[in-house]
């Protein structure tokens, strides 16, 4: 048995855990990083990159379709599947080793492979052979896709996000089970260069959006695009060599069987705790997940830290990240725990329309909060930016704190969503008020100038402005 002692062991090699160790290792040299599965994180092997990868060959080939729309006729063009997953997976590659760069970089002594487990507080096992004393330990084991029972009866035709990126080409057909973001981003981008595409979902669920008006307009615009059930009814999954047969309630046609290529499991991610033996860590565990301080990301009274996906409060790469640093740092420098202020919630969907969330969402409170808050609404169908682009598809819903006039969150689904998202996310996080916002210089003419009419729509509901004016003369046309 190898016995090695080091003040701090992080488990798991992604996004969470290199961060962790980076930070750590300002503290420390006794460090020890351990990761059972292949280095290069989930982000670039089977996350973010691979599905932003389909997503841009998608839009591409959607431009193509619409091109008419400009005068622009294009006579002949096909999407070329094996060529379109060539290129994903090239880049994607690329992705992948800047990562395993950084980690050729780290001395040998400080990482290992292997499946790490408690044997006793501050003690691991790593596989059969090695033993790790660790006077701090990070958790950051990230999370897998969770597969319900009735569809494994697809068998071998079952794919899951990191099984479909290595398809030679793209399928002909597909059945997407989940219309989550991992279903909503694969299946709609999948649809768009040409697969076919039936999605189903569960108790009316859609990306988690949370404003019933949002969810709808949402619900028809991927319905103008493929099939799509928020809340199926599937009656039988049958796998065999050639595909599966799914036997369903179609809004339409009844009960009906229909044949696909392959169906994609994107029914959620579960936390990987299991293969931690955690009865041994001596940790205080609710609902199978160790208790954790958000603020610290220190599990207890412990000298153990829980971040990333494997404590699922902001499944998130930008989330993952932020908890490695404090997590880290925290680990090097125990037991002078430090906090930290959290990062307003912000997590957006890169779906066509884009859809985002950012902070509060009023829709998600109990009703007697919802009273401390007032909305602000804004269509994008007449927004001049969105229309010139023939993008004008979507809705906003700001949220403004009464009284204070603080802006609290926002739901959008529409077009450039991820970077409306980002101006509102640092507005939330430096608590700007509505009228701070208004003050700042708006563009002409820019998608943005919609976010401007939503906030002067809330600007008036926290009584702070008059009612808006149709046409408004100070806004240039569309703004
Ligand atoms: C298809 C898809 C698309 C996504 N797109 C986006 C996006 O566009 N934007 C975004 O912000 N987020 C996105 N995410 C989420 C994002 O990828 C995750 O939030 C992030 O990668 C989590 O990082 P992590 O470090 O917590 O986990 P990971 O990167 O999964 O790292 C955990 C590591 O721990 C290892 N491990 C597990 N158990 C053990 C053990 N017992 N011993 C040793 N090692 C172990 C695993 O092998 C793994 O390498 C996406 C996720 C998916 C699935
Ligand atoms: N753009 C991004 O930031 C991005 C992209 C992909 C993934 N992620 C991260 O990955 C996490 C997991 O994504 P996900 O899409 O797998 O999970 P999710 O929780 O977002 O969605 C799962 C969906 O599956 C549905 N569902 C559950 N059981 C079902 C069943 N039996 N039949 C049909 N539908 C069912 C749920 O109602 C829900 O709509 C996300 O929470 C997110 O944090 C982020």
């Amino acid at each position: 048995m190898d016995k090695r002692t080091v003040d701090v062991a992080i488990i798991g090699a992604g996004t969470a855990g290199l961060t962790a160790y980076n930070a750590a290792r300002k503290h420390t040299d006794k460090l020890l990083l351990i990761e059972a599965g292949p280095f290069g994180t989930t982000c670039a092997r089977v996350g973010c990159m691979p599905s932003k990868l389909l997503i841009a060959a998608a839009d591409n080939a959607h431009g193509m379709v619409h091109s008419h729309l400009f005068g622009i006729e294009v006579k002949e063009w096909q999407v070329n599947g094996r060529r379109v997953m060539e290129r994903l997976r090239r880049e994607r590659d690329r992705f992948v080793s800047s990562v395993l760069d950084s980690i050729r970089d780290l001395p040998e002594h400080h990482k290992i492979q292997g499946s790490a487990r408690f044997i006793a507080p501050g003690r691991l096992a790593v596989g059969d052979d090695i033993e790790v004393d660790a006077a701090r330990i990070v958790i950051a084991t990230g999370s897998s896709p969770d597969i319900p029972e009735l569809m494994r009866a697809a068998g071998q035709r079952l794919l899951l996000n990191d099984s479909l990126f290595e398809l030679p080409s793209l399928p002909e057909s597909i059945a997407v089970f989940g219309p989550g973001v991992v279903g909503l981003e694969l299946g709609q981008a999948l649809s768009r260069l040409g697969v076919d595409v039936r999605m189903f979902g569960k108790g009316g669920e859609l990306a988690g959006i949370a404003d019933d008006d949002i969810r709808d307009y949402a619900d028809r615009c991927f319905n103008e695009e493929f099939y799509l059930d928020t809340d199926a009814a599937v009656d039988d999954i049958q796998g065999s060599d050639h595909g599966v047969s799914i036997t369903y309630e179609h809004r339409q046609k009844g009960l009906i069987t229909e044949h696909f290529d392959y169906l994609l499991a994107a029914t959620g991610r579960s936390p990987n705790l299991a293969g931690l033996d955690l009865e041994n860590s001596g940790l205080t565990i609710e609902e199978d997940i160790p208790v954790t301080d958000p603020w610290t990301l220190r599990c207890g009274d412990s000298a153990v830290f829980l971040v990333g996906d494997a404590n699922q409060l902001a499944p998130v790469l930008h989330e993952a990240a932020f908890e490695g640093r404090l997590a880290g740092d925290n680990a090097g420098r125990y037991p002078d725990v430090r906090q930290r202020e959290r990062l307003v919630p912000f997590s957006v969907v890169f779906t066509s329309p884009q859809i985002a969330r950012i902070g509060i969402l009023v829709p998600e409170l109990q009703p007697s909060e919802q009273a401390r808050y007032r909305t602000g609404t804004f269509s994008f169908e007449n927004q001049g930016r969105s229309r010139v682009m023939d993008r004008n598809r979507g809705m906003v819903k700001l949220y403004g704190e009464r009284g204070s006039c603080i802006f609290a969150g926002a739901e959008l689904f529409g077009p450039a969503a991820e970077h409306l998202a980002h101006l509102l996310a640092w507005a939330a996080q430096t608590r700007m008020t509505v009228t701070a916002m208004l003050s700042m210089p708006f563009y002409h003419p820019v998608i943005e100038e919609g976010l401007r009419t939503a906030l002067r729509d809330l600007n008036y509901h926290l009584n702070k402005a008059p009612p808006l004016v149709d046409d408004c003369l100070e806004c240039g046309p569309g703004g």
